[in-house]
């Protein structure tokens, strides 16, 4: 294998000597989002502030557009062909969506881990973590990789677990720890934000936990915008909180957003009340 991985480098630039600093966490901000299936429109002008260094959890009943609205910002939607949106997503007040700008550059600051774990699982834990540097054209020296493969998947709180078996393939992980892989993977490339869908709903509670707490010690690090339907797990993790709801047919819309404490505690509107506390979805 070669000591240095060569890869396009019209992305990042040159070739750094060992690995860059961690990004400094962005916020992101949603404007007037409208999205469409063909011309089935699924959510209609959601506008959402994710502060930076803060966990958001995005909340509703199936089929609200939450998925829809995680996928918008991280400019996956428009890998569909039937979809299409309208409004824009600031990430530290830049659109990702202007004209010119790339999206491969959207996707490497925005990172994504997915509902179902899904490292790859013939290739080894340690290429596994790596492997997003490769699709990305990011360069790093030999021991910059492996410092890399160390803090990411100390970080993800994965590394006592593995590190005499770094060799080993991905499949060979359980569920939970290889979620925690592919939150491994998706640090690697250093996002300033990271988005995750669902990613405790295919784990046991224990696992859960891991992930829960692996979330809490990323927030300082990663702005985190969660989907979730579990509602303590929602109210454990997160310190904003959207509520989502699609009445009747109608696109998606956020009823209430605001500190997690008060959505749980105080919200202002019914459907909120009677969505948190398990009278409907
Ligand atoms: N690829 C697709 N093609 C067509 N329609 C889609 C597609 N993905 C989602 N939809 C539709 O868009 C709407 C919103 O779906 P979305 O998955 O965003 O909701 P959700 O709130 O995340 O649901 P869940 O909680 O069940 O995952 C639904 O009506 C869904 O059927």
């Amino acid at each position: 294998m070669p000591d240095t991985v060569t890869l396009t480098e019209d992305l990042l630039g040159p070739a750094e000597p060992a690995v860059r600093p961690a990004g400094r966490p962005a916020s992101l901000e949603a404007d007037a989002i409208s999205a469409w299936f063909g011309d089935h429109k699924v959510l209609d002008r959601v506008s959402l502030t994710m502060p930076a260094r803060e966990v958001t959890a995005l909340i509703g009943p199936s089929g609200c557009g939450k998925s829809t609205f995680l996928r918008i910002l991280n400019r996956m939607h428009e890998l569909i062909g039937s979809a299409s949106l309208a409004g824009r997503v600031l990430l530290d007040g830049e659109d990702i969506y202007d004209r010119g700008r790339r999206i491969t550059h959207a996707r490497r600051q925005i990172g994504m881990v997915f509902q179902k774990p899904n490292p790859f699982p013939a290739m080894s834990l340690y290429d596994n973590v790596l492997a997003g540097l490769k699709l990305n054209g990011i360069k790093a020296t030999r021991r910059g990789r492996d410092d890399l493969v160390e803090e990411c998947l100390t970080r993800a709180g994965l590394w006592k677990e593995v590190k005499d078996r770094l060799r080993q393939p991905g499949g060979a992980l359980s569920g939970g720890q290889q979620q925690r892989l592919c939150i491994a993977r998706s640090l690697a490339v250093r996002p300033r934000v990271l988005l995750m869908d669902e990613p405790c709903s295919a784990l046991d509670p224990t696992s859960t936990r891991r992930i829960e707490e692996t979330i809490a010690e990323l927030s300082e690090e990663v702005t985190i915008v969660i989907v979730t339907h579990n509602m303590q797990q929602a109210a454990r993790v997160s310190n904003t909180c959207a509520f989502f709801l699609a009445e009747q047919g109608t696109p998606g819309v956020i009823v209430e957003h605001g500190p997690t404490d008060a959505m749980f505690n105080s919200p202002q509107d019914p459907r909120t009340s009677d969505y948190v506390n398990g009278r409907f979805g």
